[in-house]
């Protein structure tokens, strides 16, 4: 393993493949320059932007400066008997922390210890989160652009309980975002605990090893300093213009992968000891590249497929429009494995992922499309007056086109292709049968992940059921990872939205909505956005769910989703539907 990582790509169909864009990307000097800090490797068009956003390859070494002050800061907190850390961050902001905490601790992802992970507008999972025992506990609110309203909602909560609660809320604040944002000001002006300013020249997604990914880490007692030594440890590896460069040869296995039609990249953990590591590389891979109708699909399995076989449906049996990338050993089916630490694999990925842009053809910078359902949610807020929307906004949605036992059956755009459904089996065989072969179903569920969590079993169920690529995600929290693919990548998905009735909203202070109203505003925006694009000529097929009941309505979708079949099952001949 050279300095802490290794790729190997197992099937040797693939391996050929890449040897031509190994080939290139070595001839055209792309990874000393990469790690240069060259801006020119995307071309013209992405120059402004790659300037301003290649700071990340140098951080094993720039943030060494903040080991030593953040140990200070926990000691600080601990003397003040300050140890439960909540994170309000969304996107770039938390995903890599969560997976860090996770790692370090042993696995606990969403627990009350190390890391509370506070990445939602689900009024019961944020009330859940100020349920903890606040007299131990430090927000950290990280933002970089500092205008996130997920962000900012959570941050105006806490405040607001803390004081309730005869806890001094300023104190209990440490800030990171980057330097002269809305949120810097505030914290300054407010008197915050901590404002810690992150490097500006780097993006949300390839920012682990900065502040963002550092403050929550250390302040739960992970070894930051060991993450940065790690990721040192590979980056002379990463910079070499050779064929044995892992990044290079997992760039190359991507990007050739793609050229034959195999879009989608199927994430499963095998025994990597890295915990969450997809969830991490989900945003990395999707925001990086689902631009311009390309770029690639990531799509994170469960379990690992040889300790459970059929356990992770869409890796070992993913038809040509897939690869199957162990993050861990090679087991069977895998096309791809990519074994090191975790500092190790975060730079490696990013590197892997920057030259995949050039090789795509993309800017892997920018996130064209996010903004247009930040935009939508805000028209429904605005148009929803004072935001009293009932039933956490439920109330001001249109009319159902049906309503089955404990669920409502919407739809957004133009439902043609939906017909007149009575039943939940109906809609959603109406929509496994609009996919178009090789397309894939994306599930969106705007819920609590943790009270919830059982409707990620949704995700293997569909995918057996249908034998197509299926992704799941959190809401809001896929918007800021895999949201910009479903807006601006290949045009063949379908989505299968889930909302979910609201027993107790939560205000925000200082707001004229609602955790809930903003919780089903977004859904409603992003569902409408994605409507809008097609695939193809025809209307982008956008199903939403609406749970009056959460419980009774995980039962009934879950019945559903066993009765939906897919003729043909996996589609292996040829690729069509890109
Ligand atoms: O850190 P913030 O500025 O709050 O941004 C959080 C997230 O917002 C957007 O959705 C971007 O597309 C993400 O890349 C980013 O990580």
């Amino acid at each position: 393993m050279s300095g802490g990582v290794e790729v190997d790509i197992v099937d040797s169909g693939l391996s050929d493949a890449a040897d031509a864009l190994v080939e290139k990307l070595v001839g055209d000097a792309a990874a000393s320059k990469l790690s240069a800090g060259d801006a020119t490797l995307w071309g013209p068009d992405a120059e402004p932007e790659a300037s301003k956003r290649l700071a990340w390859v140098t951080l094993h070494e720039t943030s060494r400066p903040l080991v030593d002050e953040l140990t200070a800061l926990r000691r600080e907190l601990h003397d003040d008997g300050v140890d439960r850390v909540v994170l309000a961050g969304m996107g770039g902001s938390s995903l890599a922390p969560e997976v860090i905490c996770a790692t370090r601790s042993g696995g606990a992802i969403g627990g009350e210890f190390p890391l509370v992970v506070l990445d939602t507008t689900d009024p019961m999972q944020v009330s859940d989160a100020l349920a903890g025992d606040l007299s131990r506990t430090v927000l950290v609110v990280s933002s970089k652009s500092g205008g996130t309203v997920e962000t900012d909602s959570q941050r105006r909560v806490f405040a607001e309980v803390f004081e309730a609660n005869g806890i001094d809320a300023a104190s209990r604040m440490v800030v990171v975002t980057d330097p002269g944002t809305k949120l810097a000001d505030l914290a300054r002006d407010q008197g915050y605990r901590k404002l810690i300013e992150a490097d500006p020249g780097v993006g949300g997604r390839y920012s682990a090893l900065t502040a963002f990914g550092l403050v929550p880490s250390a302040l739960t007692g992970v070894d930051v300093g060991a993450l940065l030594d790690e990721a040192a440890a590979v980056a002379p590896e990463l910079a070499r213009d050779s064929a044995d460069n892992p990044a290079i040869r997992l760039a190359a296995a991507m990007a050739a992968a793609h050229g034959a039609g195999a879009e989608k990249v199927v994430l499963a953990d095998t025994g990597s000891g890295l915990v969450g590591f997809g969830n991490w590389a989900e945003q990395l891979i999707a925001e990086s590249t689902g631009k311009q109708g390309t770029g690639l699909l990531p799509v994170v399995v469960e379990g690992s497929p040889d300790a459970d076989p059929g356990s992770a449906p869409g890796f070992g049996d993913h038809g040509s429009d897939a690869t199957a990338v162990a993050v861990g050993p090679a087991e069977s089916g895998a096309q791809v494995s990519v074994t090191g630490t975790l500092g190790g694999q975060f730079l490696l990925w990013e590197h892997a992922v920057a030259l995949a842009g050039r090789l795509l053809g993309i800017n892997p910078f920018d996130q064209p499309d996010v903004e247009s359902a930040k935009q939508a949610t805000r028209d429904l807020l605005a148009a929803a007056g004072d935001g009293s929307g009932g039933d956490g906004g439920a109330a001001a949605d249109d009319a159902p086109i049906a309503t089955d036992g404990p669920v409502e059956i919407r739809a957004a755009g133009d439902a043609s292709w939906l017909g007149t459904p009575d039943t939940v089996i109906d809609a959603i065989q109406a929509l496994v049968d609009a996919a178009p072969d090789h397309g894939y179903i994306a599930i969106q569920a705007y819920l609590d992940r943790l009270d919830d969590a059982s409707f990620a079993t949704l995700r293997p169920e569909l995918a057996k059921a249908t034998g197509l690529q299926t992704t799941f995600g959190w809401g809001p929290r896929f918007l800021h990872s895999t949201g910009q693919y479903h807006k601006g990548g290949h045009q063949n998905g379908v989505f299968l939205q889930i909302t979910g009735s609201v027993a107790d909203d939560l205000a925000i202070p200082g707001q004229p909505f609602t955790f809930g109203t903003l919780e089903h505003a977004q859904a409603r925006g992003d569902a409408g956005v994605l409507a809008a694009a097609k695939n193809g000529g025809t209307p982008r097929p956008v199903l939403r769910l609406h749970l009056a009941d959460r419980a009774a309505g995980l039962v009934a979708l879950a019945n559903a989703v066993r009765e939906t079949k897919r003729s043909g099952a996996r589609p292996d001949d040829g690729v069509v539907g890109r």
